[in-house]
């Protein structure tokens, strides 16, 4: 019988934390699934990106389940930067609600990004701090990809739907992959390509990706595009930045937990110098350039592309 998250996670504040987590992912799961608030609205985040509804929906849907925990006192997301009480004891969690905007209403997959610290605040700590982190896949299936830090690797866990008398929400999250390793492999996911305009470094690793004949797989949704590196055990996702395009992701919503993900499972992340697990945190509102992927293919970008324009 397939492990499920109620067996994975030992009891305790933090299982208490990742199944609110679920639950709020189930709700926004259903709510995607019938095309619920793709409008958009006249408001803007703390970004100051126009938000779609079901941005805000997803936001709030969060919001309320880590109220109800119990074990969180701080949050913050993409849709609302500022840290804020959330009424428990114990973690701040950091999230972006529904990361893949710009490609919900192409029905592409989109995502929840979340990580974990174990204090009342993010500020003047590092991602590798981090107790947990990862994110939900809003595909064809439902899927939670995260990784805790006192274990070993990334893991991946299926909603499943059943309803049973005496099975727990956490039940329905039947585990369904491992990653152990992401190795050298010809597939990579070029973010922000406008930016090749003025970033000669970067023009120049997109053309010796395409002179060795790697595989082009790229969404615009960071969270499927990252997520593959971890199925396929292969591969490189970047999103370079250049004066022109400047770095659009979030360090803390989107680019800290990804790369503590991607760590775990055997892979490397960078901001094109250092590993985006060891930039101190110094706000809610930073943006940075990231790579993920195989050591060699993160050390090519560092080496290319560097850190010319973050
Ligand atoms: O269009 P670009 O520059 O390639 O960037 C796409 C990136 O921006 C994002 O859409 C930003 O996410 P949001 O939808 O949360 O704003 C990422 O999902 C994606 O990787």
């Amino acid at each position: 019988m397939a492990q499920t998250l109620e067996t994975f996670l030992p009891e305790g504040s933090l299982k208490r934390c990742i199944e609110a987590l679920t639950e709020a992912a189930e709700e926004i799961s259903s709510l995607l699934r019938k095309g619920a608030g793709l409008g958009g609205l006249s408001s803007v985040n703390t970004f100051g990106d126009q938000q779609l509804q079901v941005d805000v929906l997803a936001d709030q849907i969060i919001e309320t389940a880590l109220q109800r925990s119990g074990v969180v006192e701080t949050i913050c997301s993409e849709e609302n930067s500022k840290e804020r009480p959330c009424g428990g004891t114990g973690f701040a969690v950091a999230y972006d609600p529904l990361d893949g905007s710009s490609i919900i209403d192409t029905n592409f997959a989109v995502g929840t990004i979340f990580g974990i610290l174990k204090d009342g605040s993010f500020i003047g700590h590092k991602g590798r701090e981090f107790v947990a982190a990862g994110c939900f896949v809003y595909g064809p299936r439902t899927e939670l990809t995260f990784a805790v830090s006192d274990k070993e690797y990334a893991h991946q866990f299926i909603f499943i739907p059943t309803v049973s008398e005496d099975s727990t929400s956490l039940d329905r999250w039947k585990k369904n992959h491992i990653f152990t390793a992401i190795e050298s492999g010809k597939l990579f996911a070029p973010g922000n390509l406008r930016s090749t305009v003025d970033n000669i470094g970067y023009q120049k690793l997109v053309n010796y990706w395409m002179s060795n004949k790697y595989q082009l797989r790229y969404t615009g949704g960071m969270v499927p595009d990252v997520n593959q590196l971890l199925i396929k055990g292969k591969g490189v996702f970047c999103n370079p930045a250049s004066l022109s395009s400047p770095a659009k992701l979030r360090l803390l919503f989107e680019c800290i937990p990804l790369a503590f993900l991607i760590e775990k499972a055997g892979g490397r992340s960078s901001n094109g110098s250092v590993s985006l697990l060891d930039i101190p945190i110094t706000g809610t509102e930073e943006r940075s350039q990231v790579c993920y992927g195989a050591k060699e293919e993160v050390e090519r970008f560092d080496a290319m592309v560097g850190q010319m324009f973050s």
